[in-house]
């Protein structure tokens, strides 16, 4: 028989999550039934949306914290996918699950120097949230300016790195001078900022007056709040909003504040566009999967790094899950079990 260990909510989040809301439990698994495999985790991918999931209220008391991993087949019942294929699959904060075939993804084939975590990071969900949110809904061209709040992020470093190859300004904000450092110096931003240093949005708009002076085409939207007016204020005529999320509102309770000012003068007068989109709707248009083997070749290439954070153990997945929030780390987190 094998145990499984579990993060459950304990208590519907309010504000910024608490240990006190969720609770590790262990539990017996059943015996396989035909078609079924079980699968043990490798990486825990710890993403936004998990927060956002819980005030939409789609998770309840006692269920299993929601979420992707990478794990590995240890038994199966299942001949499409054998003991010791890699897969990625939605087993939330779990080390080990059972799952049928239609829930699991099977790992690419590959190099060989080429990690299985990546297929949560730059290779997986974030990574493809960035290469189609920028070319695809923000339909970047050759030559043109782009902004990405939340930059040094998972989401926001890869974003930044497109935007280099495919030959464009490409223009950061982060939280720390540390982060800033390293867009510009590492991922070849030309010009980053730490936004925790801009006192006020009078203050904002100044400093992408100042920083950006050509305007900016496409604004890759992470983030949220008052600045998304100033920050539109400073588009180009035609420019293209992708918004991606707005992180800066997953802990607040307050629904609906009255944010977008000036929306005449940007969005009329300049014709801008502002569409949404999530990275998950857009892999499952690319039938054949055109944006990964891309992405496969630009990283085997050396021309996109992936940096990133592991948390290490399954008991520190909620530690590493809060770290999104509180900005301490660079690149993608997960959780190496
Ligand atoms: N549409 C889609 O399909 C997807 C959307 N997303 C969205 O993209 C965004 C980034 O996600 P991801 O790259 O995974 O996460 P990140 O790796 O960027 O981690 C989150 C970062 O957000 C910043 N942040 C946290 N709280 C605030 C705040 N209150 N104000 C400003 N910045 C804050 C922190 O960086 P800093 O130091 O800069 O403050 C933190 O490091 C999120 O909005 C997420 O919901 C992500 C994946 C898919
Ligand atoms: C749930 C809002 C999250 C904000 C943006 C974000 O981080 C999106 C990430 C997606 C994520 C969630 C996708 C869909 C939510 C469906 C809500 C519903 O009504 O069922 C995940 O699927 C991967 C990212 O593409």
């Amino acid at each position: 028989m094998v145990k499984a260990k579990q993060w459950v909510l304990k208590k519907q989040f309010t504000g910024t999550p608490k240990s006190t809301d969720v609770g590790i439990r262990e539990i017996n698994l059943p015996k396989l039934k035909d078609g079924e495999v079980l699968v043990e985790c490798i990486a825990i991918s710890v993403d936004p949306y998990q927060r956002v999931f819980i005030s939409m209220g789609k998770l309840n008391v006692g269920d299993v914290m929601y979420g992707e991993q990478v794990a590995k087949v240890i038994e199966s019942m299942n001949p499409d996918f054998p003991v010791g294929t890699h897969v990625t699959t939605f087993g939330g904060w779990s080390s080990h699950s059972i799952q049928t075939g239609d829930k699991l993804v099977k790992v690419p084939e590959y190099p060989p120097d080429i990690p299985v975590e990546l297929s949560l990071g730059i290779l997986g969900m974030t990574g493809l949230t960035a290469y189609y949110g920028l070319l695809v809904t923000g339909e970047l061209k050759e030559g043109e300016t782009v902004y990405v709040n939340a930059a040094a992020g998972a989401v926001g470093t890869v974003v930044g790195q497109i935007g280099k190859l495919k030959g464009c300004k490409v223009y950061g904000s982060a939280g720390t001078d540390d982060k800033v450092k390293y867009l510009k110096n590492d991922l070849g931003f030309d010009d980053a900022f730490n936004y925790k240093k801009i006192p006020d949005l009078p203050s904002l708009d100044k400093t992408l007056k100042k920083m950006i002076p050509q305007g900016i085409d496409v604004f890759f939207e992470n983030v949220g709040g008052g600045a998304f007016t100033v920050v539109c204020a400073n588009m180009n005529k035609d420019g293209r909003i992708a918004m991606c999320g707005a992180i800066s509102s997953y802990n607040s309770s307050e629904q609906y504040k009255p944010e977008i000012a000036n929306f005449s003068d940007s969005f009329t007068m300049k014709n801008l566009a502002l569409k949404g989109f999530t990275g998950w709707d857009h892999m499952a248009k690319d039938k054949d999967g055109a944006a990964l083997k891309e992405m496969i070749g630009w990283v085997r290439e050396g021309k996109l790094k992936y940096p990133g954070h592991n948390f290490t153990g399954f008991e520190n997945t909620f530690k590493a899950f809060l770290s999104l929030f509180s900005g301490d780390n660079i690149g993608k987190i997960l959780v190496k079990i």
